[in-house]
């Protein structure tokens, strides 16, 4: 058994202030006796444009990340954290989460795989035109809380890259997100527990909550979910949101095995293809 804390609050272009506010939530975190601590996508900042958040990378890389690891070894604490980092274009950024250890070095990370672009009556929203997208699914990481599989935010609606991190042993899903508020409201609880309840595994959803600048407000709601579907710990959703937060949650990772013993999915991969 092992406690983890799972963080939400609503970064700004402000990339130091964002970095106080995770600097505190793992401070709550270590004091509550957490083992790890997992954090939003873009905790390093939501830029107002794409060129604004070009300007601000070289802040996420030398300022946030190494601010990030000395939080993480001070408190002894794993912490999981959405960022931006340098592409291989100039012009790009990725949208990538870390795997801090509690010893501050950065061991694993993963860029994410599906953009989010769409168009909705309320919204408008294309990632692909500020971020170049990953090419590979990270194995779960072995971690002192479980098998771990990084995913982000948009990733949560392909049920395909949760299947195959879950085949290729994850007992832990990490989905740190910003959903906007119309998708959010509709979807968000229900894809993160269906994700749970198909993988038979935890689900860690960081979020980001509350208004970011004039033009963006996120959905908030994170949340722990257990093997059987359970919502283990829940932030603040919707209009409640914006205060920094953690819900904790007991991870057991006795339960995973006993839910995948007691209710076996036997795929039938003679009828379809096995991911
Ligand atoms: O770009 C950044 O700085 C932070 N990244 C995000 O906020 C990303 C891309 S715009 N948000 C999502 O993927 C929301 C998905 C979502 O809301 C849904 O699937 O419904």
């Amino acid at each position: 058994m092992a406690l983890i804390a799972c963080g939400q609050f609503s970064a700004t272009n402000d990339v130091l202030a964002n970095l106080k506010i995770c600097r505190s939530l793992a401070a709550r975190a270590a004091a509550a006796g957490a083992k790890a601590l997992f954090l939003p996508e873009a905790s390093d900042y939501i830029s107002s444009s794409p060129a604004e958040g070009l300007t601000l990378l070289p802040q996420s890389t030398t300022l946030f990340l190494p601010g990030l690891c000395l939080a993480a070894s001070t408190h002894s604490l794993s912490i999981i954290a959405g960022i931006h980092a340098p592409s291989s274009s100039p012009d790009l950024v990725r949208n990538t989460l870390v795997y801090i250890s509690t010893t501050g070095l950065v061991s694993h990370s993963y860029n994410k795989l599906h953009l989010f672009d769409i168009t909705l009556p309320s919204l408008t929203l294309r990632e692909s035109a500020s971020t170049e997208a990953g090419s590979s699914i990270t194995p779960p990481i072995a971690t002192p809380f479980g098998r771990l599989g990084l995913q982000i935010c948009f990733d949560l609606r392909f049920p395909e890259t949760a299947r195959a991190l879950v085949n290729q042993g994850a007992e832990i899903l990490a989905y740190p997100s910003a959903f906007t508020v119309p998708t959010g409201r509709a979807h968000w609880e229900v894809l993160l527990r269906a994700r749970a309840v198909e993988g038979q595994c935890y689900v860690v959803a960081a979020a980001q909550g509350g208004r970011h600048n004039e033009k963006r407000v996120s959905w908030g709601g994170a949340m722990v979910v257990s093997p059987w579907g359970e919502v283990l710990g829940r932030c603040k959703e919707g209009e409640e949101a914006g205060e920094p937060e953690i819900c904790l949650a007991e991870v057991d990772l006795g339960l995973v095995h006993r839910v995948r013993v007691e209710c076996p999915l036997r795929r039938r991969t003679d009828v379809y293809a096995e991911l």
